[in-house]
């Protein structure tokens, strides 16, 4: 799927068109939002009623270096995400036969896989954009219900960003991070345009508020998306964790390129530091991707998907030692093995 620059999910309208009024300009924008109208359904960017502060959510055995030690004793009450007996299929194809898998606050953890096996679908299932055929996905401990919609919040924001950039073309910088806002939040206009800027210089950009999408290199587009998904409504009272799911970020990109984002995927983590030297505000992210890179730098724990179902599951730095024959033939790249083409 698309690239890091991705973009959160979206409380759109139910239209394939969105008008955005940023107040800077004479007229309304209007947006047609078909090219990503699977975003109406996600959403997650509202802040859902009766949520608990983050810290008061924040488990405090989290706090240190533990965060790298998955066990299956896990407090349930750490757990952000869950997905339980997973199955999904499209027509024949039977694509997920019963996944298991839990996301624990504060993790960040890589999806793997051979090509087909459904990483990209579980993820669209845990964002809501899919529903599962059977089985079940937990947020928070509540059962999602179907897809998500504006009125069914979950809990919990989470944003999914896409392989591809999918920044508006015909809105500027500015107007393509604070869209939410704009859209969906009461902050006055300038209070926006600042937390834009705030936000941009969290990944690295300045002074680019005012240019198109089409001005920009792959990489500052790449930043632009992340800065969107990681915008956020400062004057809610009350702070949500925020999961962010990243599918195939660094696909196509040079290593140097990959290098970068996968720092910056670090960077917004609750664990890392952004540009501006502050704790990033993300609780917990997912990564698919197919990468080595990535995989080394970019995420702590490993799930490995083959035909349907978690096959491994392990820390990154178990991955190249694993017993495992799925394992050892995917770290090697062999083509003999219980993996087949
Ligand atoms: N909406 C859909 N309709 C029909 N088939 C689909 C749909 N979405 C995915 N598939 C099929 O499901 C299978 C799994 O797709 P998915 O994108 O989840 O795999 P993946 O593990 O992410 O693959 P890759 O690593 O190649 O990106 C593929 O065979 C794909 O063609």
């Amino acid at each position: 799927m698309s690239s890091l620059v991705g973009s959160s999910v979206y409380p759109l309208n139910s239209r394939n068109v969105s008008y955005l009024s940023t107040g800077n300009r004479t007229s309304r924008k209007k947006v047609d939002t078909s090219s990503i109208y699977t975003r109406k359904f996600v959403c997650c960017s509202m802040a859902p009623q009766n949520l608990k502060p983050a810290d008061e959510f924040r488990p405090s055995k989290f706090n240190d270096s533990s965060l790298n030690l998955f066990t299956e004793d896990l407090d349930e009450t750490d757990v952000l995400i869950e997905c339980k007996d997973v199955y999904k299929s499209f027509g024949e194809k039977h694509i997920l036969s019963g996944v298991n898998f839990k996301i624990k606050y504060g993790e960040a953890v890589g999806i793997i896989g051979p090509s087909g096996t459904g990483k990209s679908t579980i993820l669209k299932i845990i964002a809501g954009l899919l529903t599962p055929d059977k089985g079940e996905v937990y947020i928070r401990g509540r059962r999602r219900h179907g897809l998500i919609s504006d009125d069914d919040m979950s809990g919990l924001r989470i944003g999914l960003v896409f392989q591809s950039a999918a920044l508006f073309d015909s809105l500027t910088v500015r107007e393509n991070v604070g869209f939410l806002l704009y859209e969906h939040s009461r902050m006055p206009r300038d209070k926006i345009q600042e937390l834009v800027a705030e936000t941009l210089a969290a990944v690295g950009l300045k002074d680019v508020e005012d240019r198109m999408p089409s001005e920009l290199s792959g990489g500052m587009k790449k930043r632009v998306a992340l800065a969107r998904s990681i915008i956020n409504d400062t004057t809610k009272t009350t702070i949500e964790p925020e999961v962010l799911l990243y599918d195939e970020p660094t696909a196509g990109l040079d290593p140097i390129a990959s290098t970068v984002v996968e720092d910056l995927i670090r960077s917004v983590h609750c664990k890392g530091n952004d540009a501006l030297g502050k704790p990033g505000k993300i609780a917990s992210y997912v990564v698919v991707t197919h990468q080595h890179s990535t995989i080394r730098r970019a995420v702590d724990r490993l799930v490995f998907l083959h035909e349907g179902k978690v096959v491994w599951e392990g820390m990154t730095h178990e991955f190249t030692s694993s017993a495992n024959p799925i394992v050892q033939q995917f770290a090697s790249g062999n083509l003999d093995g219980p993996i087949r083409y």
